[in-house]
């Protein structure tokens, strides 16, 4: 389980994330969503080690993440990462060089499903293709926790869908959690377990998608804008 524990992350004077207590059990997929800026990309990147919280603790499976990043986590980052001169092949060599958890067939058979040639170079790769090979690379570790900032951002809508539908029957969610921060909410509603709506840095609600269906009968998207309303509470 990741705990984040009283957790604040300011930037200079600016506050991304404010006396944040939220936790991501394992075995379910979990969506953060939310307006621009609501510091979705910082509690990633705070999961991942790549930020350290001002304030509170982060926790994976009850040990500290302590200024590194930990082996149990697969971040795949919203921006464009990969070295361009390298093929999508090479890319995988690479990975391979460094995640120990790190499964090359899958990399391979994640990249046919998303129609990649290994033989292409990355920066000869369209925007959507390119954010195919990053969600492939992620995908293929063996981590316990992956985390998807934005995966669906350049992809045309015609194909998230399937791709989303692809992308699940990866995931063992006897062993691994998948937690995706999206603003593509409805595409991926039927298959989240849990949404955590957030809201300057503060959670405005968490809820499983199932008690939204049934409790509130509206969509995940409704009942995030209720939300940020006020009309529906989170206690
Ligand atoms: N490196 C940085 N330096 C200064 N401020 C930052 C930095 N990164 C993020 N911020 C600020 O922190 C707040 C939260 O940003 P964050 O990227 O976590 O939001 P987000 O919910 O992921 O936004 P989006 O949906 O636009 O990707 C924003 O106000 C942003 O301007």
């Amino acid at each position: 389980m990741i705990e984040l524990q009283h957790v604040s992350k300011k930037y200079l004077l600016k506050k991304a994330l404010d006396d944040i207590d939220v936790s991501f059990p394992i075995g379910k997929i979990i969506g953060v969503i939310g307006e621009n800026g609501s510091g979705k990309s910082t509690m990633l990147k705070l999961i991942a080690g790549l930020l350290q919280p001002t304030n509170g603790e982060v926790l994976i499976d009850e040990k500290h993440a302590d200024r590194k990043i930990s082996t149990k986590v697969a971040y795949m980052s919203d921006i464009d990462q990969f070295y361009p001169f390298f093929t999508v092949n090479q890319l995988v060599d690479f990975y391979e060089s460094q995640f120990q958890d790190f499964h090359r067939e899958k990399a391979r058979d994640i990249l046919r499903l998303m129609h990649i040639e290994g033989d292409e170079k990355i920066k000869h790769l369209s925007k959507g293709n390119r954010g195919r090979v990053k969600m492939a690379v992620t995908l293929a570790r063996n981590a316990p926790y992956i985390l998807l900032d934005e995966p669906f951002s350049g992809l045309d809508p015609m194909v998230r869908t399937s791709i989303v539908q692809g992308m699940i029957q990866y995931i063992d969610l006897q062993s691994q959690t998948l937690i995706i921060t999206t603003h593509e909410i409805n595409e991926i509603e039927a298959l989240l377990d849990e949404v955590i709506v957030l809201r300057k840095g503060k959670i405005l609600g968490q809820q499983s998608t199932e008690d939204i269906r049934m409790e509130y009968q509206i969509s995940v998207v409704d009942w995030m804008k209720q939300l940020y309303e006020g009309r529906t509470k989170y206690e």
